[in-house]
This record gives C-alpha cells, sequence and structure tokens, in this order.
C-alpha cells in the first residue's frame, strides 16, 4: 500500500454494531481531524476530478458533503449537494434507494445540472452501492453525463461495484482505499 494510503487508513476507526449489530462501521472523523490526512484525502479526490474531466462535484449527504466540498474548491469546479429528501427548498428530483443500514431518499436540485455537465459523485464509503446508484440515477435524469464516481473506502466483501457497473456505463469508480 502506499504512503497515503497507509496514513488514510490508519485515520479511519472502525466501530463494531453501529448502528445497528452486524455493522462493522467505519468512522472518518479521525481522519477529518487530522489535517495532513484530510489535505491528503482531498488532493487524491481532486486529482480524480482532473483526471475525469468533471465539470462540477457532487457530494452525498452527509459526509459526501464534508469531503466533496474541499475536492472541488481545490479542483476549481462546482459544488453541487445532494440531499436527503426535503431539505431543498428549489425544485427537486428524487430518488429512493437501501443502504446497508436502512432506506432513504435522496434530491437534487433539477436546475443545478444541465447536459454541459460532466459530474464527479464524492462520498466516503461505497458499502451496497445502494446510495451510489441513487446519485447516478438524479444525475442522468437532470441530463447531465456521469464523469466518475470517487470514494474513500469501498466495503469490497458488501458487492457494490458489481451492483455499480451498469448504471456506471463504463465511467469509473475510483476507491482509495478497499477492504
Ligand atoms: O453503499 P451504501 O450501502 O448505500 O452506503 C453508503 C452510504 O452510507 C453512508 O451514508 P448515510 O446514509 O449513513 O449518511 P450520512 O453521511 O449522513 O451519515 C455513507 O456516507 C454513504 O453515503
Ligand atoms: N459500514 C459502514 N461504515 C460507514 N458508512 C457506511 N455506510 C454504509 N455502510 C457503512
Amino acid at each position: 500500500m502506499t504512503d497515503i494510503g497507509e496514513l488514510l487508513l490508519s485515520r479511519i476507526r472502525d466501530v463494531t454494531d453501529y448502528p445497528e449489530p452486524g455493522v462493522m462501521f467505519k468512522d472518518i472523523t479521525p481522519l477529518l481531524a487530522d489535517p495532513a490526512a484530510f489535505t491528503a484525502l482531498t488532493d487524491a479526490l481532486a486529482e480524480i476530478a482532473g483526471r475525469t474531466g468533471a465539470t462540477k462535484v457532487v457530494g452525498l449527504e452527509a459526509r459526501g458533503f464534508i469531503l466533496g466540498a474541499p475536492v472541488a474548491v481545490r479542483a476549481g469546479l462546482g459544488f453541487i449537494p445532494v440531499r436527503k429528501a426535503g431539505k431543498l427548498p428549489g425544485a427537486t428530483l428524487a430518488q429512493a434507494y437501501d443502504l446497508e443500514y436502512g432506506s432513504a431518499e435522496i434530491e437534487v436540485h433539477a436546475e443545478d445540472l444541465s447536459a454541459e455537465d460532466r459530474v464527479l459523485v464524492v462520498d466516503d464509503v461505497l458499502a451496497t452501492g445502494g446510495t451510489a446508484e441513487a446519485s447516478v440515477q438524479l444525475i442522468r435524469r437532470a441530463g447531465a453525463e456521469v464523469a466518475g464516481l470517487a470514494v474513500l473506502m469501498e466495503l469490497g466483501f458488501l458487492g457494490g461495484r458489481a451492483r455499480l457497473e451498469p448504471a456506471l456505463a463504463g465511467a469509473p469508480l475510483e476507491a482509495l482505499l478497499t477492504v
């Protein structure tokens, strides 16, 4: 593993049986509290944004906001929040989905994305892929192109990558860490 990979991994805390029995929760708060690790993470994700030719960064509420916003600034791109339902005041597109420990609905302002946009989706964890798949569906329904999906950590044993393949339609899925 690279030095940066080891640094990032060392700052992610495993919490057993959270938020429900059987889930091994990957807590990124120690990473966020370490400026060297947070900067390295931001730089690595911004490099993916540049390489994929993204014109906008979408962050998935809530942890995807914490990671995606500095990535957008670093890459010189606009940031678009994909929020949990009921939080955006304008006209929205909505998509329901299941995730590792529940179900939810996400929304985006329809006017924030157009056919000119190539969007990089940023999030902390790819688990079952339900959240990411719903975000890709939303972006396409808004008329924009998906440049790729970039996550800090992929939980390989949950099969999210295979689930996402059809939705991504060839766009890259980049995980800085895989466990
Ligand atoms: O691959 P999946 O099984 O869909 O799970 C991954 C999603 O779950 C977590 O978000 P959560 O909904 O817990 O929201 P939070 O960021 O507000 O904690 C995580 O930040 C991802 O968005
Ligand atoms: N095991 C996990 N750890 C952190 N975030 C998650 N989102 C879905 N599953 C998760």
